[in-house]
């Protein structure tokens, strides 16, 4: 049970004075960490950080500001130039000046009535953000903070400048972050006490009132000693989580899994090629894992394209010769059919029972495939998340296998373990994660990595066009197409809405239909799942040629005679996704290419990415490469903070604190497995703060 002193952090944001509902659902969309389907609470303000700092102390004037400075401007308007109507690709601009200089503000996509209330003409105003020279002129691209002059007497010197989202103002923010400040609770310090010496750390509450009341611009930036505290606590708050699972799932000790090695040595004769040592070596470390009384946890890397499906295989083949039952769980629908459709023949070759579970088995079929896994009739299956529910009941679980770990969560883990007698798990990632995240998302589980891909693949040649030349792009994919190539094509994902993203594919789907009649095919999320089984097959078969796809088919979808794909918008995407994506093509032994196409004017981030894409295939470098451009924001909007997943640590700032806090949460555990200790106790509060209740709650009398 909680603690009752943290009920007031606890309580609803609507419990804090000038938030209602409508407040409460824009203070949701700032929040760093999404907090799903519970409501927002007074908590979670705590760790809205600041992106900036409005620094009053000194204005350097336009003229002296040093480019890429982040500086604080005393502005009079002079005029508003909207973009030409209709042209979203033209941004807004506001001219200024001040004694030294003039400077041009610009807005992309601006809500024009928005900035002519925030920057009317004629007004005095305070304006902070970074300093740019574009051709020539002094400039500011979406400033961070705008203030009319006389709104602004009375501030700090230096005040926190908080993510914002339309409708949602600083102020009314910043008066909630206040009043959850003044809820944190007198709490015991959960750190060691050395260890805060060492590293000058404050405690936790005053870390917080140190970046959300700052007297230097220091004190709120990410390398603080007051943000490096935060962050340090949120990183051992997650490997104690972390470790409480792992201890939790390696007591129900596991069982010795060997076999006459009849089923595997079968399945291996009847490929159709021969694996690759990283392979061997892979399926040789999960073999020694499942031979030992222990449970196995270990995590399957391999970049796209590497055949983690084959070793999978292998892997489950082992434990049905043990005597026991094997379960491969993927993310979506069509990524559960593909791989039984590559697992069952051969699976069936040897004689095992294999079956498919999703979502949409229904009645009678439906009734068949849980009758045989609760009586051991079917060795092996297949499935989305529907393996996890109730109604599902293993005869004899030994082995999950769980494919695209990212997408799902612990506590999944947790529920899918529950389905066996502590089954062995193998956990299958095609996101070249850096070690570091590895950690912070898997804990300290055990890593095999497909280094290599298959014999005989070919580099796949990348390039980016501009949209304009789309024309020109589609004549060469007819060319292609009557020499018999396949050709995936990606439309650009809108965040605005599935609807819109769903209407792009068709559109372009509508466009290309007069080109490639009917050897064009559409497959998308919102098609019926015998739809999209119906399109994936027909491009397979070849009945199709030109499949226009949304990142539906971003992982794991396997069509090795693909040998182009086309990515729209490839602004728009991240690099991992890019990357992912890009694996769809270059699997099989023919040359591939992947066209990214973009739409000008490419910020700088995006501008990066493509360079990077065209660069390297190296999806380990490519990662590293993500995250180093992650949090540098995009000129799009708001300056996007952090690490997925985190609230306040940053993996390129923070990294050694994460080894520090792995380290320090085993020797917490060796000594004091339950949390009972008064640092112990101390910890649970930390547990709490973090939102890790469902680790509070695996401890005896949690
Ligand atoms: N040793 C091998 N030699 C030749 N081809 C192989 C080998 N192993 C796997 N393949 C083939 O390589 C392709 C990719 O394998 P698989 O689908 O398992 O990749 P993956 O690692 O899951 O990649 P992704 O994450 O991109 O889906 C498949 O067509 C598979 O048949």
């Amino acid at each position: 049970m909680r603690p009752s002193l943290l009920d007031p952090l606890f309580a609803p944001i609507t419990s804090l004075a000038g938030v209602g509902p409508k407040v409460a659902a824009l203070i949701e969309r700032v929040l760093p960490v999404d907090p799903g389907d519970r409501e927002a609470r007074a908590a979670d303000l705590l760790f809205v950080l600041p992106n900036s700092v409005i620094d009053r102390r000194s204005r350097p004037g336009i003229a002296n500001a040093a480019p890429g400075a982040i500086v604080t401007l005393d502005l009079t308007v002079d005029g508003h130039q909207p973009p030409p109507r209709g042209n979203r690709s033209v941004p807004y601009r506001v001219y200024a000046h001040d004694d030294t200089s003039d400077i041009t503000l610009t807005f992309f996509h601006a809500h024009a009535a928005y900035l002519e209330k925030q920057l009317p003409e004629g007004a005095q105003v305070i304006v902070s953000g970074r300093m740019e020279w574009f051709n020539g002129r002094p400039s500011m691209v979406h400033p961070d903070h705008i203030a009319l002059a006389e709104d602004a007497a009375g501030l700090p010197l230096v005040e926190p400048v908080y993510p914002l989202t339309a409708g949602l103002s600083g102020k009314v923010l910043r008066r909630a972050i206040g009043q959850a400040l003044e809820r944190v609770p007198a709490m015991p310090e959960w750190q060691d006490a050395p260890f805060l010496r060492r590293q000058s750390f404050p405690g936790f509450h005053a870390a917080l009132e140190r970046i959300h009341n700052p007297d230097s611009p220091i004190d709120a930036a990410p390398d603080s000693s007051a943000w490096r505290r935060l962050a340090y606590d949120e990183f051992l708050a997650g490997q104690v989580s972390l470790a409480l699972v792992r201890a939790r799932v390696r007591k129900l000790s596991g069982r010795p899994l060997t076999g006459d090695g009849r089923l595997v040595q079968a399945l291996r004769a009847a490929l159709p090629y021969a694996l690759t040592g990283a392979q061997e070596a892979a399926l040789a470390e999960i073999h020694a894992d499942l031979a030992e009384p222990e449970r196995m946890l270990r995590l399957l890397q391999g970049d796209v394209g590497s055949g983690k499906t084959v070793v999978a295989l292998l892997a489950m083949a082992r434990a049905v010769e043990a005597g026991g039952q094997a379960a491969l769980m993927a993310p979506t629908e069509i990524l559960a059919r593909q791989h039984f459709a590559t697992i069952a023949p051969l699976a069936e070759r040897v004689g095992l029972q294999v079956a498919v579970l999703t979502g949409r088995e229904k009645g009678r079929e439906r009734r068949e495939v849980l009758e045989g896994l609760a009586d051991g009739g079917i060795n092996m299956v297949i499935g989305t998340h529907a393996l996890f529910q109730e109604s599902v009941s293993f005869n004899n679980l030994v082995l999950a296998v769980v494919d695209e770990q990212h997408r799902f969560g612990v506590h999944q883990r947790l529920a899918m373990t529950a389905k066996g007698d502590a089954p062995d798990m193998l956990v299958m990632t095609a996101t070249p994660i850096p070690r570091t995240l590895v950690l912070t998302a898997f804990g300290d589980m055990d890593v095999s990595r497909l280094t290599e891909k298959p014999a005989g693949r070919q580099p796949i040649r990348t390039v980016t066009l501009p949209l304009e030349r789309l024309s020109e792009l589609v004549g060469r994919i007819r060319d292609a197409v009557a020499e018999g190539q396949k050709v995936y094509w990606i439309c650009p994902l809108v965040e605005e809405s599935e609807e819109v993203k769903l209407m792009s594919a068709e559109d372009r789907f509508a466009s290309l239909q007069p080109v490639f009649g009917d050897r064009v095919g559409l497959v998308h999320g919102r098609m019926k799942g015998a739809e999209k089984d119906e399109a994936m097959r027909a491009f397979k078969d070849g009945e199709t040629r030109v499949l226009i796809a949304t990142t539906v088919i971003e992982v794991g979808v396997d069509v090795p005679d693909a040998t182009i794909i086309v990515i729209e918008h490839a602004e728009r995407f991240g690099l991992a996704q890019l990357h992912q994506l890009r694996g769809r093509v270059g699997r099989g032994s023919k040359p591939s290419s992947c066209v990214l196409l973009y739409k000008d004017p490419l910020g700088e981030t995006a501008k990066r990415r493509l360079s990077v894409m065209r660069e390297t295939e190296d999806g380990f470098l490519i990662a590293e490469e993500d995250l180093k451009l992650r949090g540098e924001g995009e000129l799009l909007g708001t300056r996007q903070s952090g690490t997925p997943g985190f609230r306040i640590a940053r993996i390129d700032t923070h990294a050694d604190l994460l080894e520090a806090a792995r380290d320090d949460a085993r020797l917490i555990l060796a000594t004091d497995p339950e949390l009972q200790t008064p640092r112990g106790e101390a910890l649970r509060l930390l547990l709490y703060v973090f939102g890790k209740d469902e680790a509070v709650r695996l401890l005896r009398a949690g």
